[in-house]
């Protein structure tokens, strides 16, 4: 298909419109409106922001109460089973069978998913070793730690070949290293295997390293959806520090001000400066010159994604 200027038409990964999903005594999801493209998205929010409804919406499991939302092209309400096909899902819970091997698992839904016995099995097994479980994958998994588990849940999201991933809180559980060693298994999805990625977490560090854009629920409501290098971007302030006379942040300070400028007292003995154009850095270099004061240092503030939650309130996102 092609737009109006010629150009291929590129279909969202996940497209929602008005996603509603009331249940008696919560709306879990509320007038949601959000697109999803190719690469890795992180959905953070914290618990009960109606992350996994989403998931579960998208899977065409639960029904939304209103609005709609396709994903690669397919209506969730009607298409659900064309939806499953092309779609892995690493639920968030402990799910796996305890007297069951990682290999037996893996190729069962493999072959549940349309694969004849022989490609299931061949299937499972690359995808096992992918993970990282190649050597216990004939083990039943009972006997596996938290991270061997998550990574059997996300060997049988991948055996089909997807061509979108939904991972419902993959880190639950890990201690610091293995958390480390999913994150990056995540990103290898993305990047290496082309596999587009929804990820799921209430850690927002997590994401800011594994996706390439963010999308930030609260309360069921869209707080925000952005590139992740729009998160970590400039804010629009500059820290600047000077060395000269006694109170040289002040006086640089009132400068500003004069000058139009905002301007406040940052850490340290540091200023923080509103930019409110191209030349702001410039009249701030003028000024220190015109002072007698010496520049020690200028710099650009940085965003963290934690900084979404602090003004848009959703008070108990962890930052890692
Ligand atoms: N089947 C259900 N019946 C009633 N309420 C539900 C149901 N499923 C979810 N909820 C409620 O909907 C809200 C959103 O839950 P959801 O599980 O989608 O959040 P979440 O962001 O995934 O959080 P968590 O990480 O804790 O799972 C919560 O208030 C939850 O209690």
């Amino acid at each position: 298909m092609e737009g109006a200027e010629g150009a291929p038409v590129v279909t969202p990964v996940i497209e929602t419109t008005g996603l509603t999903k009331a249940y008696p005594r919560v709306t879990a999801l509320d007038h949601l409106d959000v697109t999803v493209g190719a690469g890795v998205t992180g959905l953070v929010g914290a618990n009960g922001a109606g992350k996994s409804t989403l998931i579960k919406i998208l899977l065409g499991l639960v029904p939304a109460t209103s609005g709609s939302a396709r994903v690669l092209g397919h209506d969730v309400a009607t298409e659900g089973t064309a939806i499953r096909s092309l779609v892995g899902y690493m639920p968030e819970h402990d799910c796996l069978p305890s007297d069951v091997s990682a290999s037996d698992l893996v190729v069962h839904l493999g072959q549940m998913s349309g694969l004849p016995y022989a490609a299931a099995r061949e299937r499972a097994s690359d995808v096992l070793r992918h993970v990282g479980l190649a050597e216990e994958r004939y083990r039943v998994m009972g006997g596996y730690s938290t991270g061997m588990k998550q990574r059997a849940k996300l060997a049988q999201a991948l055996v089909h070949d997807p061509r979108l991933v939904l991972l419902d809180e993959p880190t639950n559980g890990l201690d610091p290293s293995s958390r480390d060693d999913m994150l990056s298994l995540v990103r290898k999805i993305g990047e290496e295997f082309g596999i587009a990625v929804l990820v799921t977490s209430h850690l927002l560090g997590e994401l800011e390293r594994v996706s390439d854009h963010v999308v930030v629920l609260d309360s069921g409501r869209l707080l925000r959806s952005s590139a992740t290098s729009d998160f970590l971007h400039a804010t629009g302030s500059l820290l600047v520090e000077v060395q000269g006379p006694h109170d040289a942040d002040r006086l640089l300070g009132q400068a500003l001000v004069d000058a139009g400028l905002t301007a406040r007292p940052a850490e340290g003995s540091m200023i923080e400066v509103e930019v409110r154009d191209d030349h702001t850095a410039d009249l701030v270099r003028d000024l220190t010159v015109d002072l007698g004061l010496g520049l020690v240092r200028m710099q650009e503030r940085h965003h963290r994604i934690e900084d979404v939650f602090r003004e848009g309130g959703a008070g108990s996102v962890q930052p890692v």
